[in-house]
């Protein structure tokens, strides 16, 4: 085997790290034995050449991209299914794939058949009764059939009842109609629903006995199972191209009239009988349920996102030299720049941050399904809200600290062979999808309303929103990460009651509920940013601590170091909210910004090690920037000229138009 050579400043920088990379890598991936299933999955995976692009995907045209995905979509889904542990139950299996990264290795822009395994099948098993889903289960998971989830249409994405597309049921021939009034009605959106599906499961205004009984799911067959041509009465095509998830095959949805089965309306929640009578949900947003679903997941993406893209960045600016600190030195590494740090060490942190809340959240998130299995449903709304704030949070970071670490490498951050822009386009979707943030941070201020009313009246609140029953002052400014969690939630407290009071002024002086709403509404989502915040150190900092007390000093240390640094670069973000809510003096001020500059300085000599923990490869990472070995001069090259327009000197333009144009003859 060829000897790698490392970069010397890259290997001198992992000669100086202070902890067990390894350790940290266990730490991360929650014990020694699932790096090393990680690790085997991906050799396995990486072994199979035909899942490697022979030409860089940007140089395809957009159909051939297509193509090529679906070409190895095929191929690694088989590779993945035969590395299935078959004795894992399905929430045992997703949490232990939370640190696989390894689709990125295949796919820079995603995968066409993602719907079907994160939205198709959670919303059979979220809606099918047991008959249903013993049926499409076992069609679905064998990839007999392919599907999506079709619920944006073109005129509504956020406003479900506003959905145009309706099921009207028959009793005559127990069908329901389902068809697509206007062209606003039309699905779009949904991904694979273009080319890739061939069943989808249709979210549509039911109408039986003439009557408006809501949305629900319906499991629609759109495409021949032989032919896959689209079935009579469907119209169906691509929406095109877009600043990412180009290979994800985005689709549009229309039905003239189709009619389908009544068994296949997804009748967990709601049902429909024979003669069209609707028996109503235990909860109507029980339907939502696969909503809340993917948000969770998100903020697990998120964080595997961001890590990906700070290992590029904090890798190249240990290779990279520019400019002078001192006139007498050699040119520095820009890692050495504290304005650099300041940019990047915040990446590593919310990584943490996020990896750890996201785990906490399934866990959570499994808890409460059960109970909702076992007809149990009071903790659904704090598990909606939960949802929605944390999802909103981790995409904004994300998409915030994934930009930095771009443009933390200059110009060469803005090439896609670093991989920086499409890693932007796979996080910024998320601020977007499965429900827009500030219509997210909207149903987090609803429920932090109710909870405040509920406080009034002495009723006990979830235990994410406990704090705000603490009425007692925060007397003294400790500044430990502690204090600064407690200063958070009288942050968080302080904003929603000074929304509520305004929301009930604005009510006073002869508003509508919904006008003093919509003109409150800025103060309540920042009231909901606030409450994420708080939950989000909170959960950070208790985690760390429950998990990491069993690991080495030096590793305890360096996370230890990256929580206090999460804490204190959003309490000096939000410094003005400090100001208002809590006991902080200019000295204070003062004392933190010089512990950030401390910790900044404390982290630098471990900033690589931290990443390589992260244990991305570089068949995963992509980069020209990133690679473990730090050659990002010679793969700069390398990549550069893969471009096509280097396969010949002269290319042919330069005849047909720019000399004439030269000589004056065009
Ligand atoms: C191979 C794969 C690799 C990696 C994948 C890993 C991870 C995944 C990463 C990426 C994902 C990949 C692809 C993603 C593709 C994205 C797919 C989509 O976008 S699907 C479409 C998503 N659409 C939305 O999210 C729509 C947003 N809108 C809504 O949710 C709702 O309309 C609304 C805004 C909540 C309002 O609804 P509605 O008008 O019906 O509500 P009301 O005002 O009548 O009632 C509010 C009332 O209901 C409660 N509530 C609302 N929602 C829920 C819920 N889900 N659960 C429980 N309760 C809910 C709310 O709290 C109010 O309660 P009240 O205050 O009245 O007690
Ligand atoms: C990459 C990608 C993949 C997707 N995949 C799928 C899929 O597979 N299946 C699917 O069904 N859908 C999918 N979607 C659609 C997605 O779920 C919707 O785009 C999303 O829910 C937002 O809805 P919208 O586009 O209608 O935005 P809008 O609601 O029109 O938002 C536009 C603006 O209006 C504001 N706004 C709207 N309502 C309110 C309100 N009540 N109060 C205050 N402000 C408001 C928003 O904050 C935003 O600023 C996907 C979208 C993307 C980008």
């Amino acid at each position: 085997m060829a000897k790698i050579t490392v970069n010397k400043d890259l290997a001198s920088e992992r000669a100086k790290c202070e902890f067990n990379v390894e350790e940290l890598t266990n730490y991360l991936d929650g014990g020694r034995e699932n790096t090393a299933r990680r690790r085997r999955m991906e050799d396995k995976v990486l072994s199979v050449k035909e899942l490697r692009d022979e030409i860089p995907e940007e140089y395809l045209s957009h159909k051939e991209k297509y193509e090529n995905a679906i070409r190895k979509a095929v191929l690694f889904y088989k590779v993945q299914k035969s590395l299935d542990d078959p004795n894992q139950s399905d929430h045992e299996r997703i949490r232990n794939s939370y640190r696989s990264t390894i689709t990125s290795a295949i796919f820079k822009d995603n995968s066409p058949l993602t719907l079907h395994i994160v939205m198709f099948i959670p919303a059979i098993i979220g809606q099918g009764n047991d008959e249903q889903r013993e049926y499409w289960l076992k069609r679905a998971k064998n990839m007999e059939i392919i599907g999506t989830y079709a619920q944006t249409e073109l005129g509504h994405g956020t406003f479900l009842r506003g959905l145009e597309t309706t099921a009207t049921y028959d009793p005559a021939t127990e069908e329901f109609v389902l068809h697509s009034p206007t062209l606003t009605a039309y699905k779009w959106w949904p991904g694979g629903l273009a080319h890739t599906a061939n069943y989808c499961v249709v979210m549509a205004i039911l109408y039986t006995k003439s009557k408006n009984c809501g949305i629900q799911p319906f499991i629609v067959q759109i495409r021949d199972e032989e032919t896959h041509m689209p079935l009579p009465g469907i119209k169906l095509g691509e929406i095109g191209a877009k600043l990412g998830y180009n290979t994800v095959n985005n689709g549009f949805l229309g039905f003239d009239n189709h009619r389908i089965p009544r068994d296949r309306m997804l009748m967990r929640n709601a049902q429909v009988s024979k003669d069209g009578t609707f028996t109503a949900g235990a909860n109507s947003k029980l339907t939502y349920g696969t909503m809340v679903y993917v948000r969770v997941l998100i903020v697990n993406n998120m964080a595997n996102l961001l890590a990906k893209a700070v290992t590029i960045a904090i890798r190249y600016s240990a290779v990279r030299r520019q400019s002078k600190l001192k006139p007498e030195d050699p040119e520095p590494q820009i890692l050495d720049y504290v304005t650099q740090q300041h940019k990047l060490f915040i990446g590593i942190a919310t990584s943490h941050a996020y990896s750890r809340t996201a785990l906490w959240l399934w866990d959570h998130y499994a808890k409460v399904t059960s109970e909702l299995n076992a007809g149990k449903l009071d903790n659904l709304p704090e598990l909606h809200s939960l949802a929605c704030c944390l999802k909103v949070l981790s995409s904004v970071d994300a998409a915030v600290f994934v930009e930095r670490s771009r443009l933390a490498c200059g110009g060469h951050g803005y090439m896609l062979s670093s991989n920086l822009p499409q890693t932007y386009g796979l996080v910024t979707p998320a601020s977007t999808f499965e429900g827009e943030n500030t219509v997210l941070l909207l149903q987090v201020a609803r429920s932090l309303v109710k909870a405040w009313q509920q406080m009034l009246n002495g009723r006990q609140l979830a235990p994410s929103m406990a704090y705000l029953a603490d009425q007692k002052q925060l007397d003294r400014w400790d500044g430990s990460v502690n204090g600064i969690i407690r200063a958070f939630q009288k942050v968080a407290r302080g904003k929603l009651a000074f929304s509520v009071a305004n929301f009930e002024k604005y009510q006073k002086m002869g508003l509508s509920r919904e006008d003093a709403w919509n003109k409150a509404s800025v103060q309540l989502t920042a009231a909901a940013e606030s409450h994420g915040r708080a939950i989000v150190v909170q959960v950070f900092k208790t985690e760390t601590d429950r998990i990491a007390s069993s690991l080495s000093p030096p590793l305890r240390k360096a996370l230890d170091q990256l929580v206090e640094l999460f804490t204190l670069y959003w309490a000096l973000e939000r410094l003005g909210d400090l100001l208002l809510y809590s006991p902080l003096s200019e000295v204070d001020v003062r004392d933190m910004q010089a512990r950030y500059e401390e910790l900044l300085e404390k982290i630098r000599p471990n900033a690589v090690g931290l990443v390589d923990g992260f244990d991305i490869r570089d068949e995963i990472l992509n980069s020209a920037l990133g690679a473990y070995d730090g050659r990002v001069y010679e793969r700069l090259m390398e990549e550069a000229l893969k471009s096509p327009l280097n396969a010949e000197p002269v290319n042919s333009s330069f005849h047909k138009y720019l000399k004439p144009f030269m000589q004056g003859k065009l």
